[in-house]
């Protein structure tokens, strides 16, 4: 044997070792998860029991980002922890996760990077019916995207919010990477339609009219559904991402065509519950004002005096009458906060409406 298969069988034995002390390590923190579960039961017989505790998963993934001796980086241990959590948490509870479908979206990717692979994700045509399910009890939460760094905020979301009981638990940003994807059953054939949604054409504006300029562009329902078509339709291709592309077995023509680098969707997490603060939350509010000059200024200027950042402002026409709107807002902090308190008691007081929408973990992923 040479020195270098020496050398490389004593390694591997360490590894086995260490893989076995993790292995009893994770089984452990399982069977602490289960009981945990037992405990929150018999806490609250007969009532709802919230398994997931988001605002807990929060400060668990954020005590491993931060306490990470290396040589992996924070962000990949938080991964391979979210993946545990995942998995202790479907022993407690397998949760239902409807997402805007079809499988193989943008959606789909961020419920997954939220949740852990231990869900049931359940996929559904459109933004309301994400809402529906939850609201109906048929899924435990929803995943639905709210705003793109390129493309801007994605309004049926936000309007979803003025007539829905649900509440923000969350939210997680995706980087989207898009790609040019043609099927390898269709040879070398010439490209003469691309299919994508038309926020993926959107996002990839300046690449296509410099790349495939000319080109016919067929707008479809989702990502997912324009590499379903690739896959299927000769002398076609698809902009989508690498789930899509790995779901159809399509492949890619050119690689990360969306016109910015950091091209990122943020996408919020829906469910029935408020989040108990996790010690770096945000809070999302609706806010309607009487249609008066400085009505703006004085929605705003509470969070100025208390030194409250704002994150998010949007304004949306009001489903009450013409001319009249409605602000969509996120700001740091979490309404169980004195300040945030003190804040929203003010405009509450000059508002005509003003809808709490919840508080909920700054993403940590
Ligand atoms: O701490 C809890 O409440 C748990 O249920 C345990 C645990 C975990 O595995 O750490 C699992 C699921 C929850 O979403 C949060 C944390």
């Amino acid at each position: 044997m040479s020195d270098e298969q020496v050398r490389l069988g004593e390694l591997r034995d360490e590894i086995d070792q260490i893989d076995q002390k993790i292995m009893e390590l994770i089984s452990a923190r399982a069977a602490c998860a289960q009981e945990v579960a037992h405990v929150k039961m018999t806490a609250n017989p007969g009532q709802d029991v919230f398994f997931y505790r988001p605002e807990r998963e929060a400060q668990v993934l954020r005590r491993i980002k931060e306490q990470n001796p290396g040589p992996l980086s924070g962000e990949e241990m938080a991964r391979l922890f979210r993946e545990i959590m995942s998995a202790c948490l479907a022993l407690e509870k397998p949760m239902h996760i409807a997402f805007l479908g079809p499988i193989g979206t943008f959606t789909q990717a961020a419920a997954l990077k939220h949740f852990g692979h231990s869900v049931v994700s359940v996929p559904l045509p459109a933004i309301d019916a994400v809402f529906r399910e939850v609201e109906s009890g048929a899924a435990h939460y929803g995943v639905v995207p709210v705003e793109n760094s390129t493309e801007g905020m994605i309004n049926h979301t936000l309007d979803m919010f003025m007539s829905s009981p649900l509440k923000i638990c969350g939210e997680v940003q995706l980087r989207i990477h898009h790609h040019l994807l043609v099927s390898p059953k269709h040879g070398d054939q010439e490209i003469t339609r691309i299919y994508s949604h038309q926020q993926s054409f959107a996002q990839c504006r300046q690449w296509l009219d410099t790349h495939r300029y000319g080109i016919e562009r067929v707008t479809v329902s989702s990502n997912a559904e324009a590499a379903r078509r690739a896959a299927e339709e000769p002398g076609t291709a698809a902009i989508a991402g690498d789930m899509a592309a790995e779901l159809y077995g399509l492949q890619k023509l050119a690689n990360s065509i969306e016109d910015r680098p950091d091209n990122t969707t943020r996408f919020l997490i829906i469910g029935r519950e408020e989040v108990p603060a996790s010690g770096h939350d945000k809070s999302s509010i609706l806010v309607s004002m009487r249609n008066k000059p400085g009505a703006l200024y004085q929605l705003l200027e509470p969070f100025h005096r208390h030194g409250l950042s704002l994150t998010r402002i949007e304004t949306r026409p009001s489903p009450s009458g013409t001319w009249a709107y409605v602000f969509y807002i996120d700001f740091e902090g979490h309404m169980e906060d004195e300040q945030v308190r003190k804040v929203l008691a003010e405009v509450d007081e000059e508002a005509v409406e003003l809808k709490r929408l919840g508080s909920y973990p700054i993403g940590v992923l």
